[in-house]
């Protein structure tokens, strides 16, 4: 179970370092890389042969190295003044000026999108058959005093500083009634119990309705999910029902692509996901690797608008022709570091790059990130068009929440010190996080 954003600022002592953790163990990846090395998609025959080549190729690279400053990959020579390792707190600075800008074009038309999506090609309401993703949460719910659960913390938002870059940017909005989502989207919104929008919620919606790419730098449990996904269900609901363009009916052709490291992510994001598209029509299938792919293929095979994929299973879908990625009109990368760390670079670039994706600026890309090292602002440079850089919180060593202090001791008075400072914590009535060091203790306190 995720944390929310305003959790981890509450507790800024115990997130830095398991953050730090969760980004820098190389996890195993459960997805399974696709088998058939011979195998040249339809799609792919007659191309040149070093991409049908390239499209078989090996797909686990070395680990990446280490961050860089941000303000070499600026847009427009923007540059942040913020750099440094990992995600631990937050940034001074303001937000975007600017204004909302046009809608994307053809994107026009529409407000609540229930005419257009909810139903298919010969009759079949999708309403009539979906499962409701409320109900568990709703069975489970006692709402004793009749508020809002929605586990935010929202006196921390004034705290969390928020940069962007680029230019127009487009304002940010304090309530999700200021932007245009639509009457089934609002009303899942409701559902869900979302009151208030997190600041990188706040920031990331508007760009994106604008119809922007956006690099966005934000912890892990921020709401980057709704983040990317309203903007993307907003913007389907609102367009006009393409006509189906698929080579054969077997072929899956998704409007948006959401790609994730992990099984475990994806079905969370999955989870989310079908709860803001509840009853739009709109439909949110799920691929990831360590399962048997049958039932997947069925659920493809049934609709699909919006996929979460890993990026292993994806290739294999590819591969088998099962998807195409023809349509996309959104793109949407989480946890892209991650991604990175776990040596899936060369299958996400042959994704977005190397099969049949429209190009970036005929799509649009959302890259978020927890880190913004040197490998994710090439990724940015190469997938992004004319991009605005969201940073929510600080790039940097520690936050201002905490205090780091370094005493030498002898090796031999390590133990007994230790106890000293935690006797003296607990005396104090404060709270802390204690880390080891060989030769020293680092106390870590909250201010
Ligand atoms: N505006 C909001 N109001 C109330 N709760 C919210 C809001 N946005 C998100 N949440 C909740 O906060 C939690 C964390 O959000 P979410 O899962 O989107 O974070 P995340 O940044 O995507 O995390 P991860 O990196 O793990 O995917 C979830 O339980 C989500 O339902």
């Amino acid at each position: 179970m995720r944390s929310s954003w305003a959790d981890s600022v509450a507790n800024a002592e115990e997130s830095a370092p398991a953050t730090a953790a969760a980004n820098g163990s190389v996890a195993t990846h459960s997805t399974s890389r696709p088998t058939r090395s011979s195998y040249v998609p339809p799609h792919l025959r007659g191309r040149s042969a070093g991409a049908a080549v390239e499209a078989q190729a090996g797909l686990v690279a070395p680990a990446q190295g280490g961050p860089l400053p941000l303000a070499a990959a600026q847009p427009s020579g923007q540059g942040a003044a913020v750099g440094g390792p990992r995600w631990a707190g937050i940034v001074n600075g303001g937000g975007g000026g600017g204004s909302i800008g046009a809608p994307r074009q053809g994107h026009g038309g529409g407000g609540g999108g229930r005419g257009a999506w909810n139903s298919r090609p010969g009759g079949w309401d999708r309403r009539d058959r979906e499962p409701d993703p409320f109900a568990k949460a709703e069975a489970e719910e006692i709402d004793f005093d009749g508020q809002e659960n929605t586990g935010i913390n929202f006196d921390a938002y004034e705290d969390i500083p928020v940069e962007t870059s680029g230019h127009d940017v487009p304002a940010p909005v304090n309530t999700f009634a200021e932007i245009d989502l639509g009457d089934a989207l609002n009303d899942n919104i409701r559902r869900c119990k979302y009151v208030k929008p997190t600041p990188v919620q706040r920031y990331a919606i508007p760009i994106s309705i604008a119809g922007r790419d956006l690099m966005a730098c934000a912890q892990t449990g921020s709401g980057k999910t709704a983040a990317f996904c309203f903007p993307i269900i907003s913007g389907i609901l609102k367009s006009p029902k393409p006509h189906q363009r698929s080579r054969s009916t077997r072929t899956a052709c998704p409007l948006a692509l959401i790609l994730s490291p992990t099984r475990e992510l994806s079905v969370q994001i999955h989870e989310e996901a079908r709860k803001f598209a509840y009853q739009t029509g709109v439909r949110v299938v799920v691929a990831y690797g360590g399962a048997p792919i049958t039932n997947q293929l069925r659920e493809l095979e049934r609709g699909v608008e919006i996929l979460v994929a890993t990026p292993g299973r994806l290739m294999d879908l590819l591969e088998r022709a099962r998807v195409s990625l023809q349509m996309i009109k959104y793109l949407a990368l989480d946890e892209a570091d991650r991604m990175l760390d776990m040596g899936f670079e060369p299958q996400i670039r042959k994704i977005v790059e190397g099969m049949d994706m429209p190009q970036r600026g005929e799509r649009q890309t959302m890259l978020f990130s927890a880190t913004f090292p040197k490998e994710i602002q090439r990724m940015a440079a190469d997938f992004l068009a004319d991009y605005i850089f969201l940073a929510v919180g600080r790039v940097g060593s520690s936050t201002d929440l905490i205090v780091q202090r370094v005493e030498f001791v002898l090796d031999s008075d390590k133990r007994s010190y230790l106890m000293d400072l935690l006797h003296a914590q607990k005396a104090n009535g404060t709270h802390g996080k204690v880390l080891y060091f060989s030769g020293f203790v680092m106390f870590l306190s909250r201010t």
